[in-house]
């Protein structure tokens, strides 16, 4: 359908050229490739492609002037943004200044060809140019290498210029508060009010006067009238957190609000209309408490309209070093002093915990080592205890090499003063081993003892001592 077509590739890597070149090739596309986006900028004068792919961190003109240059030289030409330094910034940039696609490396070839393709066929109707936005207020950085964080991005992106309603799902603490304040940053409501409200923080009797204000002497202690959060974000954003909490009569009010656009204070008889955007937030199973009848279902359908999944901090670990090092710099700047750095046992053991609060339990520990730690570089000891009290041993299995650890476990016992460590260790680590071979052998201990090169009276007699 394509054969024809010819598709300019932008890379000053030039081994990523050459990936490209030849997959193009292969799904049937001429392709012409170019180490910098000047050269391709020259070659623009006498000849033009059909698709454009192009990296954005390159010597010279960089990707996103580029693109700049190009929409507004050629706005029906889709270029596909591709970069190994993604950030949030990045991601909102390429979209409102056109890009087709946003790619963070490194990016699976079928799937920059099946985009070629779509950019292709959809050349014809690309989408309109929004006026870029300005935004003069810089984003509160968010921080995400990250995979599943680079498709939060890209969501975000993809979403600046709409005021559709958004769904952020995720557990506590993992950002969604965040990732609506960016929705929010980069939508046409920028400028206007961003009004933030936790369901689960507000007393169930209290939800609809803070919801839609209420009229002097609606109820007992209602001595003057009151705007609620909906008057306040008109023509910006509300962004609803809990939303699962919310209790059946207020998402029946709620539900009303979103069909007619407008609703009354409490003891209130006139109607009052309001634009507002909805972003609402829940660590819960929506669709579970739809089922279980907890949840209107007509108002899940308002809200689920486009659904933002933020994963939990141990799906990204990678991310941890670097969000660590952030927090320990706002935390320097906030409470005085040097900001901290890990020793490198330090960091891998903290990359390997489980953080079930997430970013904010993460948040909170950098700060409480900035305050509790003396020096500025941060050992194992000087940990907070209860982290300090998981064996990093536990997460063997997905971090590193069991040795390292075990030696970071060693180290870690006698900053804290432990002796005899042996005494504890060996044991565990024998009846460790000898649980694996049994589980392998499907308890038959004298293949067992085979497997771990004992004698079955060695096995036997372990046991007993480890009282097995
Ligand atoms: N990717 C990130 N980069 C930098 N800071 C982050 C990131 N994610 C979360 N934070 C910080 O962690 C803290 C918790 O984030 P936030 O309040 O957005 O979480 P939440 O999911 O809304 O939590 P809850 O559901 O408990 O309200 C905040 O201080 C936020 O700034």
């Amino acid at each position: 359908m394509h054969k024809s077509a010819t598709v300019w590739v932008v890379d000053d890597d030039q081994s990523i050229r050459w990936v490209l070149e030849r997959a193009l090739s292969q799904a049937g596309l001429d392709s012409e490739t170019f180490s910098s986006a000047d050269k391709l900028l020259r070659r623009l004068r006498d000849a033009q492609p059909d698709a454009v792919i192009s990296d954005i961190r390159m010597p010279g003109t960089d990707g996103l002037a580029l693109l700049e240059k190009l929409s507004q030289s050629h706005p029906k030409l889709p270029v596909i943004i591709t970069t190994a330094h993604s950030d949030l910034d990045s991601a909102v940039a390429s979209y409102q200044q056109g890009a087709f696609e946003y790619l963070p490396k490194p990016f699976d070839i079928d799937e920059v060809v099946a985009i070629t393709e779509r950019a292709l066929s959809h050349a014809r109707e690309q989408l309109p140019d929004g006026e870029a936005q300005t935004l003069d207020e810089p984003d509160a950085e968010i921080i995400g290498e990250a995979p599943a964080m680079q498709e939060v991005f890209r969501a975000i992106g993809r979403l600046a210029h709409s005021n559709i309603t958004v769904l952020i799902n995720g557990e506590s603490g993992t950002g969604k508060e965040l990732v609506a304040r960016a929705l929010h940053r980069h939508s046409p409501r920028a400028g206007n009010p961003f009004i933030a409200l936790n369901m689960a923080a507000i007393p169930r009797d209290l939800m609809e006067s803070e919801l839609f204000g209420h009229e002097k002497g609606a109820f007992t202690g209602a001595n003057s009238r009151r705007e609620g959060r909906f008057e306040q974000a008109n023509t910006g954003t509300l962004f609803l957190d809990e939303i699962g909490d919310m209790p059946a009569e207020t998402q029946t009010r709620l539900l009303r609000v979103l069909a007619d656009g407008e609703f009354y204070r409490v003891g209130g008889h006139t109607p009052i209309r309001v634009d507002v955007r909805i972003i609402a937030a829940t660590h819960q199973d929506l669709e579970e408490r739809v089922a279980r009848g907890d949840f209107r279902e007509d108002l899940f359908h308002r809200l689920n309209v486009i659904r933002i999944h933020i994963p939990r901090l141990s799906e990204r670990r990678e991310d941890i070093p670097r969000l660590m090092a952030f927090f320990f710099r706002k935390a320097a700047s906030e409470l005085g002093g040097d900001a901290k750095v890990l020793l490198p046992e330090t960091e891998r053991f903290l990359t390997s915990l489980e953080w079930p609060g997430n970013v904010r339990q993460l948040e909170n520990t950098c700060r409480w080592i900035t305050v509790m730690a003396s020096g500025r570089e941060i050992h194992l000891g000087d940990l907070p205890p209860e982290l300090g009290k998981r064996s990093p041993v536990a997460a063997a299995g997905e971090q590193g090499d069991w040795r390292e650890l075990l030696t970071e476990w060693a180290r870690n016992e006698l900053i804290q003063g432990k002796q005899h460590i042996l005494r504890g260790a060996v044991p565990a680590f024998e009846r460790a081993m000898i649980e694996v071979a049994l589980e392998h052998t499907q308890g038959r201990k004298r293949d067992a003892a085979e497997l771990l090169g004992w004698g079955r009276n060695t096995l036997t007699r372990k046991m007993k001592e480890l009282d097995m």
